[in-house]
């Protein structure tokens, strides 16, 4: 053999030792400060089959919930990151809530170098704060019931589809029609514009849907490597994979707030409420924040950017869940379409007051987001050395904080028999019996969704306008039980979910 490949050799083999060896004794953090661990494996920690897409993020830290069973909290790694995996309700309640101030971020990388990603999901620090003061009242009931005649308009369109689907008698795939419709709820309520995406499945703001959330081999391994590696993210300058959504988006932000500026156009619509935080700092009628700091034409973009696809791909998931849900329970979809009757009847059509009014169909959502929480993982970030109320143990500033929604929301000493789908888990007297950190498929704390209300109402007013019009049936190729795609954050199903639509006598 040549020398020079003996020293090649050589030196791959000192390296890969010397890797192992650092791996190893960074894999005794936890043990170190007498923390009970999970087993970790080279290279990858207690993620590997997340990192390498074969089994869902979600999935995973559901497992490593349930491996530590009977523990408040246990250590993992997350590639080579020290994390908690908090399972005692009580310290979840410190760490999103009481103790918020020590875990205000949520320790994802940010590319910052793509504009739209300086958004409020991945801002940090004294940024996120202000800019979430400034959002928050653009969030307000108030205003989503300004907002309601345009969401039920797309609701009516939505039912009108039901009922072609109906007379057409194939099986249709709701996850497809669920994306139409939340996204010209999206567009129409946060941009003013009519994507018309219900009507027409090629339109452009579907395409540009499907794109961000089709989980292609390179950027759904970037996205992920955002949330479960922030350092190796920073170190190889991960990109999201957003770069082509986001000029598309730019320039329709830039161009529509020149047509309104130069028509003096004004819409009640989430842009124009970004148009004053742009002039003025604040929307009108609020007090002027302390910091008197305008949004830029950047910060607009990444915003609305934010708006889109935070809005329309959890609400999509929820309402095609709940519709499979449904269809295999035809008892509680009867009891729903009566209330939803009911309420019709009583308000003279399908208005804020009469969604506000359904309980059961209130019940219906929330047992759906327990069973599939879009967003399956709550992350946080330790930002100082924090000691752990009742225990020895104090937290180094820089370590991650894992809160797993599968694995809560399954857990059947909490939820018995999880894999049911029962809306009377959500009547008044069961959610008494239960702590409420236990069940957030919104988060909680100062960071909690921000557009809950208005996900909660879309995916209301959808399942409303297609249950007073349709009955919808399992096809025979429907799936009982949905698995998960492993390259998503996101709770992406494999599979389609097809269903037939029948229009109710
Ligand atoms: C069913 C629908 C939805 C679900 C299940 C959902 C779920 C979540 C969850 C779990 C978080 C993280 C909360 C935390 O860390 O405590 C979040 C954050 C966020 N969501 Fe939603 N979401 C939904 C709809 C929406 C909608 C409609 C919008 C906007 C139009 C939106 C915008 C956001 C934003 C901007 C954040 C980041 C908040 C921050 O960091 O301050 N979401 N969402």
């Amino acid at each position: 053999m040549p020398p020079f490949v003996v020293h090649l050799v050589l030196a791959v083999s000192v390296a890969t030792v010397a890797l192992y060896v650092w791996f190893w004794r960074g894999y005794q953090y936890w043990k170190r400060r007498g923390v009970p661990q999970l087993q970790p494996t080279f290279p990858f920690g207690n993620f590997g089959p997340a990192v390498l897409g074969q089994t869902s993020y979600g999935e995973v830290a559901q497992e490593l919930y349930n491996k530590a069973k009977g523990e408040p909290f246990v250590g993992v790694y997350s590639v080579l990151r020290p994390a908690l995996l908090v399972r005692d309700p009580q310290l979840i309640r410190r760490v999103m809530v009481a103790d918020f101030g020590a875990f205000h971020d949520r320790g994802v990388y940010l590319d910052d170098e793509e504009p739209v990603n300086r958004q409020l999901f991945f801002l940090r620090g004294q940024e996120w704060k202000l800019r979430r003061a400034k959002l928050t009242p653009a969030f307000t009931s108030g205003r989503l019931r300004f907002m309601f005649q345009t969401i039920a308009e797309c609701g009516d369109e939505l039912s009108a589809v039901a009922e072609r689907l109906a007379l057409s008698g194939a099986p249709a795939e709701v996850r497809d029609l669920a994306a139409r419709y939340t996204t010209d709820v999206v567009v129409s309520v946060g941009f003013g514009v009519e994507s018309d995406c219900q009507r027409n499945p090629d339109a452009v703001f579907r395409n540009w849907g499907k794109k961000v959330f089709a989980p292609g081999l390179k950027s759904s391994f970037g996205f992920r490597l955002l949330f479960l590696s922030p350092k190796l993210s920073e170190f190889l300058r991960v990109k999201c994979g957003f770069t082509d959504v986001s000029s598309f988006f730019r320039k329709m932000i830039a161009d529509t707030v020149a047509y309104r500026e130069s028509n003096n156009v004004t819409r009640k619509d989430f842009m124009q409420l970004l148009i004053q935080l742009k002039n003025q700092g604040c929307l009108d009628g609020e007090r002027p924040p302390p910091d008197a700091v305008k949004l830029s034409l950047n910060d607009l973009s990444a915003e609305s950017f934010a708006f889109f696809i935070a809005g329309f791909e959890t609400s999509t998931t929820t309402l095609s869940c709940a519709l499979l849900e449904l269809a295999w329970q035809p008892d509680m979809q009867r009891r729903l379409q009566q209330e939803v009757d009911a309420a019709v009847a009583r308000h003279g059509g399908l208005c804020y007051d009469a969604v506000a009014d359904m309980r059961y169909l209130d019940q219906v959502l929330a047992e759906t987001l327990r069973k599939y929480p879009p967003l399956p993982v709550l992350n946080r970030d330790c930002m100082e050395d924090y000691k752990i109320p009742d225990s020895d143990v104090t937290l180094e500033k820089g370590t991650g904080i894992i809160i797993s929604l599968l694995g809560l929301h399954y857990d059947p000493d909490i939820f018995p028999d999880p894999d049911r789908f029962d809306p009377e888990r959500f009547s008044e007297q069961e959610k008494a019996k239960r702590s409420p950190y236990v069940y957030l498929p919104f988060g909680d704390g100062p960071r909690i969704c921000i557009g809950m209300r208005l996900g909660q109402l879309q995916s209301k007013v959808g399942l409303a306008a297609i249950l007073s019009r349709c009955d919808v049936r399992p096809a025979p190729q429907t799936p009982r039980r949905l698995r998960w795609n492993g390259r998503g954050v996101l709770l992406l199903p494999t599979t389609g979910i097809p269903l037939l639509f029948q229009k109710r006598q």
